[in-house]
């Protein structure tokens, strides 16, 4: 667990980046430090690693003062990962990620082995180990930088904006990487980003600062949605977080209707008779497969012909993909399917919004509102 105690950072000039910053990072979860440009959040992440000092407070890795830690040491003992990757560029790939290793003592030979077996893990196998950085594209070069904080299998690590320098294409496929190597690995991660998205789907707790480094709520994703603390936090979490709140809930039981379907291969007369509306369902051994509309095929139903507009989502998934489904398909129904991809039948956007109505939220704890909220600051006001 890393812990923040009242962290005052005070930079020469007077500007106070961090100002009297205190929570937990959970051991095994990924906290995210999320906040306007400006609030303090990567001085934050750099003074647990001890890249800078604070000016007050203390801040413990599991229970021990990083202060008494040798800082070179400690570095090399949290895995550091920024954007643009920060690679050398005269290094090949695996050198780049058996450096921490190789610092740590481990011989060369067995850095590049490990560093092969991680590169591996970050969805780089084989002969990219053996290129230059310049010959990857951004989204590369980012697993690398994972690949190389990964390393030396350090039980911390510090992520500063990873995923920011790539298109959102890839910042997903990178994000949801991320979180399967995460469940696997069980790191204790502190995860900067100025992008309410990304913390939403990759926090299991988020800090929302404000300029002048303070902390404005410290709260999971669904509570900080559900329960912003004030206007500041609603405005950074977006207007729309009602919507956003969503994909934190799960999907209770939909009336689903029977929804007529046809395989493909299906000849023009065969769908025309198979319904009377304007839009019909293909499947392909029971799954859906796409619409198309019956009245107007002229040939057998083939694969290029289908409309694959309209998401499909699990009835075991969050409510936002059900809703998703109804308001993206052609049909206006949306495709509910099981687990298996097999389909279970179709919902209206307006049946969705009936259990949206009927869904809880999660209920206002006083315990997971900003430390700055407590008594204890206030008593320090009042000595003044
Ligand atoms: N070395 C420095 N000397 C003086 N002021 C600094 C220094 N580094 C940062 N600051 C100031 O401290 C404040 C916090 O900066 P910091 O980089 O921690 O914020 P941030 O939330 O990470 O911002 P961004 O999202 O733009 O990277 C800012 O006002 C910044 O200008």
């Amino acid at each position: 667990m890393i812990r923040f105690e009242q962290v005052v950072k005070q930079y020469a000039g007077g500007t106070t980046a961090v100002d009297n910053l205190s929570f937990e990072a959970p051991t095994g979860q990924i906290t995210v430090l999320v906040g306007p440009s400006g609030c303090g959040k990567t001085t934050s992440l750099r003074m647990i690693n001890r890249m800078i000092e604070p000016t007050s407070g203390h801040i413990l890795i599991d229970d021990e003062d990083v202060q008494t830690f040798n800082a070179a040491k400690l570095r090399r003992g949290i895995g550091y990962v920024i954007q643009h990757a920060g690679l050398f560029p005269n290094k090949r790939v695996v050198d780049n990620v058996a450096t921490v290793p190789q610092l740590l003592g481990t011989p060369k030979a067995k850095a590049r082995e490990r560093a092969r077996e991680v590169l591996e893990l970050v969805g780089l196998p084989g002969d990219f180990a053996d290129r230059w950085p310049s010959q990857l594209s951004g989204g590369q070069q980012q697993r690398v930088g994972v690949a190389r904080a990964l390393a030396a299998d350090p039980p911390v690590m510090l992520m500063d904006e990873p995923f920011s320098a790539v298109d959102p294409v890839v910042r997903e496929q990178l994000q949801d990487e991320f979180l399967r190597l995460q469940r696997d690995l069980g790191k204790t991660i502190v995860f900067v980003t100025h992008d309410i998205d990304e913390a939403l789907k990759l926090g299991d707790q988020i800090a929302v600062m404000r300029v002048g480094g303070k902390l404005a709520q410290l709260a999971d994703p669904a509570y900080l949605l559900a329960h912003p603390i004030d206007d500041f936090v609603a405005e950074f979490v977006g207007r729309d977080r009602g919507y956003r709140a969503l994909t934190f809930a799960e999907t209770p039981p939909l009336p689903l209707a029977t929804e007529a379907t046809v395989p493909l291969g299906t000849t023009p007369e065969q769908a025309r008779a198979a319904t009377d509306d304007e839009w019909l369902l293909v499947v392909d051994k029971d799954r859906p497969v796409g619409w198309i509309q019956p009245h107007v095929i002229a040939a057998p139903i083939e694969s290029a012909m289908l409309h694959r507009g309209g998401t499909v989502a699990r009835a075991s998934g969050p409510l936002r993909s059900a809703l998703d489904a109804a308001l993206s398909s052609p049909s206006r129904r949306g495709v509910i399917a099981a687990d298996d991809g097999t389909l279970l039948g179709t919902v209206r956007a307006h049946q969705v919004l009936q259990a949206i109505e009927a869904t809880e939220r999660p209920e206002v704890d006083k315990a997971d509102i900003a430390p700055q909220q407590t008594s204890e600051h206030v008593d320090l006001s009042l000595d003044k």
